[in-house]
């Protein structure tokens, strides 16, 4: 099988370029880490967000698998929109919040049946988000494939609720949204709409968020490596997307900086 071509770099924003800028947490900001809790949001990429934030007039939201309350505590209660559990939670610019509700019997069902998958497969561990589980075998990860088959013969047990595969881990979550509906329900109000969509991501949830993207004449930007995807741009990791955000940044407050300018950024 021949390899595809690579993906040349996203550009910088031109002087009549207005952007929406959409940002996938985990593989894209942030470097993995061994365990969920084990992620480091350094001041240098608080800051950096925060000032992307300002430069695009507030149109800049996090898009993750985590939830709100996660993201809040992990970059420090931002006053940024934000997607969480893959569109489920979706707090505008605004601060509204609009969001899926799942009742708190099925939320133990969901809860007690992951339970058992991870005791079943040494190595798994469970995340417990609320109405959606997460089931992580980054320390195990030859029990993937296991892993998956056990969640779904769960399925048809669990009305509504669907399997969500990511980067070392099979999620369950209730049916109905994904982060390409997320950025399309953002794109609807200030201040993103009328914007063009750049949207950053590394995993298989974010390929709804390139779908949404591409249908909005925007940038789609796949971190890391993984085909096949609908991206249309790639930046090779997430020290790499941190400096490009930086050099975003530079060229949103003062115009484009030359590439031997730009390697110094906060990878
Ligand atoms: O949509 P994202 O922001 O990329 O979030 C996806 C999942 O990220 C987290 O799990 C992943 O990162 C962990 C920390 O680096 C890593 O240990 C794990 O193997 C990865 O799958 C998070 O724990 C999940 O809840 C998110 O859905």
């Amino acid at each position: 099988m021949s390899a595809l071509p690579p993906l040349p770099a996203p550009p910088l924003p031109g002087v009549d370029d207005r952007w929406a800028m959409f940002l996938d947490v985990d593989g894209t900001l942030l470097d993995f880490a061994n365990h969920p809790d084990q992620v480091v949001v350094d001041t240098r990429l608080r800051e950096l967000i925060e000032d992307l934030h300002a430069a695009l007039d507030g149109a800049l939201a996090l898009v993750s698998g985590r939830s709100l309350d996660d993201l809040d505590d992990l970059f420090g209660h931002p006053p940024w929109a934000m997607a969480g559990l893959h569109g489920l939670e979706l707090r505008g610019a605004d601060g509204r919040y609009r969001g899926v509700h799942i009742g708190p019997a099925r939320r133990m069902r969901v809860r007690d049946i992951a339970s058992a998958i991870a005791s079943s497969l040494p190595g798994v561990m469970l995340e417990d988000k609320g109405m959606a589980v997460a089931l992580h075998c980054r320390a195990a990860p030859w029990q993937f494939d296991a892993l998956r088959e056990s969640v779904e013969a769960t399925l048809p047990a669990l009305a509504g609720y669907e399997m969500q595969p990511g980067n070392e881990v099979i999620e369950l979550k209730p049916e109905g949204m994904d982060k390409g509906k997320a950025v399309a329900t953002l794109l609807t109000a200030r201040p993103f709409h009328g914007r063009q969509p750049v949207y950053l991501g590394d995993d298989l949830t974010d390929e709804h968020g390139f779908a949404t993207t591409n249908l909005e004449s925007g940038l789609s930007v796949r971190v890391g490596y993984r085909e096949p995807s609908l991206a249309r741009y790639a930046l090779p990791e997430p020290a790499a997307a941190r400096a490009w955000l930086f050099r975003v940044l530079h060229a949103l407050k003062h115009g484009a900086l030359s590439h031997a300018h730009s390697s110094g950024g906060i990878a």
